[in-house]
């Protein structure tokens, strides 16, 4: 009777949508379960428009309007669902798990000065950026003399780990690139396969208290033994640099009813947001621009690069416009966090886009359909073009959908930390070297497959060949 009520009298049965979302959630969860979430509800988008019923009390949006309400409102929007229960690390709840306002509000203040850009794009933080992309750069070299190609999906994730541990740790933090141990702990994180599994641990928790040894068999449960312990080891240092984030959750120490465990989940945490999202973020970016059809982009790239006098030294990147250009459309195209942020409807129901929601809906907003289901702001949405991004008219519409950081108050506080890193080591990169597709790579190995909350190449692995161009200006 109830289900009947809810899926006939509800005030949802307004939003179009499969007649079966009205009545189960099965066929969202089995995309779930299948790493195909994000391309499913894309799929329900563009046959039935920016709001879509996709389960009996959930929903899912691409507009401007609606993620202004669910992300904004009020400065941070609407609380968090219980899905970010997954996330929790050493038992621990950390800026990104807290489901309310209010203790996001309190680890926030502690937090954001660190990351904001003049924080970033300081010497001492940007040196370290910088160095970082050399060492990227060294094993780009190494490719050319010696196996031909690099496998950049591994040492993009290195690079990005060995960035955010030094923001974080600096002079403790990682060196992946050039240490075999510290490279360990960096594919332990990339390489987990425990997808199915925490799936079924957040949709059953009971079964899986049951049954968790046995699924174990074949979903495995998330461990990462050696991340946890350099984490564990690492964030008890009290001598680290000024920039650092640890030195300012130092800083705020106890009297922020901090306990060292806390600390360190904090960092964790943090970590753990900073290595597959800008490490997959590049490599897909890095295999869209070497492909033939994107020639004309990396030269047009290339030729800015090289107009500046130090394309490694300082943060000259800032200002490059075609640069800035390519990583917007990057993002926007592959947008390492591409899936639903969910959110409940708070007390009293919403107006979202048109629709009024009653309270405890949960409802989201996805990156991949925001930034490209409008083809009036975005024109031919699924091609890589980051010359759209140069045109005056209609910047300001293009921004209010762009969604690969999210939004408001619970928007990427580590944003400006991703942008430098990936301008970096492009600047790095393209001022020296022509990339292009190795030949034994397929297609398919780039397609998306969908994670909890992120997505990486299905293949895990995408190797380049980097050509050394001649007329590298300061050498
Ligand atoms: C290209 C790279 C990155 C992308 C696309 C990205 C994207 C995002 C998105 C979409 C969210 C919101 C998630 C949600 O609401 O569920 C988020 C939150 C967050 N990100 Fe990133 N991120 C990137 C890099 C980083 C880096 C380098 C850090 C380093 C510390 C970081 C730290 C965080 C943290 C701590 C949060 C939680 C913020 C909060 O709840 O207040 N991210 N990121």
């Amino acid at each position: 009777d109830r289900l009947l009520r809810q899926s006939l009298l509800s005030p949802l049965t307004k939003v179009p949508g499969p007649w079966y979302a009205r009545f189960t959630s099965l066929v969202l969860k089995w995309n779930e379960l299948t790493a195909n979430r994000t391309r499913y509800i894309h799929g329900l988008h563009r046959r039935y428009g920016p709001a879509v019923r996709i389960a009996p009390t959930e929903l899912a949006f691409a507009s401007a309007a609606a993620v202004k309400e669910v992300y904004c409102s009020g400065g941070s929007g609407y609380d968090k669902t219980e899905f970010y229960d997954l996330f929790t690390v050493y038992g621990r709840r950390t800026m990104f798990t807290t489901l309310n306002k209010g203790d996001h509000a309190k680890r926030k203040r502690i937090l954001a000065d660190r990351y904001a850009n003049s924080n970033i794009v300081r010497q001492p933080s940007l040196d370290g950026i910088t160095e970082r992309a050399a060492n990227f750069v060294a094993r780009c070299d190494e490719s050319v003399t010696g196996s031909g190609s690099l496998d950049i999906f591994v040492y993009l994730h290195s690079y990005a780990f060995d960035c955010v541990t030094h923001h974080l740790f600096h002079p403790y933090g990682a060196n992946s690139l050039q240490s075999k141990q510290d490279e360990e702990i960096m594919r332990e994180v990339t390489f987990d396969d425990s997808l199915q599994n925490r799936l079924v641990q957040y949709y059953s928790p009971t079964l899986h208290s049951l049954f968790g040894t046995l699924l174990s068999a074949f979903a495995k449960p998330r461990e990462t033994p050696l991340a946890d312990e350099f984490v564990l080891e690492t964030s008890a240092r009290t001598d680290t640099a000024a920039f650092t984030v640890l030195n300012r959750l130092n800083e705020a120490g106890p009297p922020a009813d901090m306990e060292p465990i806390d600390i360190a989940a904090e960092c964790l945490d943090h970590m753990a947001a900073g290595i597959d999202t800008t490490g997959d973020a590049l490599c897909f970016l890095m295999w869209e621009l070497s492909q033939p059809r994107s020639l004309r982009y990396q030269t047009r790239l290339r030729e800015e690069v090289l107009m500046m006098a130090n394309p490694t030294g300082g943060a000259g990147f800032d200002k490059l416009a075609y640069l800035d250009a390519v990583v917007m459309e990057g993002l926007r195209c592959f947008p390492a966090i591409p899936m639903s942020l969910p959110r409940y409807v708070p007390r009293g129901g919403r107006d979202i886009d048109g629709y009024f929601v009653p309270e405890g809906t949960v409802v989201s907003c996805q990156a991949y359909s925001v930034q490209r289901i409008d083809e009036g702001v975005f024109p031919d949405p699924d091609t890589f073009n980051p010359d759209r991004w140069l045109d005056p008219k209609g910047d300001a519409e293009r921004k209010r959908l762009f969604f690969a950081f999210a939004n408001g108050g619970r928007g990427c506080v580590g944003k400006h930390l991703a942008l430098a890193e990936m301008k970096m080591l492009l600047c790095a990169v393209y001022s020296r070297f022509e990339t292009r597709p190795d030949e034994s790579m397929a297609p398919e190995e780039m397609e998306m497959s969908d994670q909890l909350i992120s997505s990486r190449p299905l293949g895990q692995r995408c190797l380049l060949r980097f050509l050394p161009v001649g007329c590298h200006r300061g050498e």
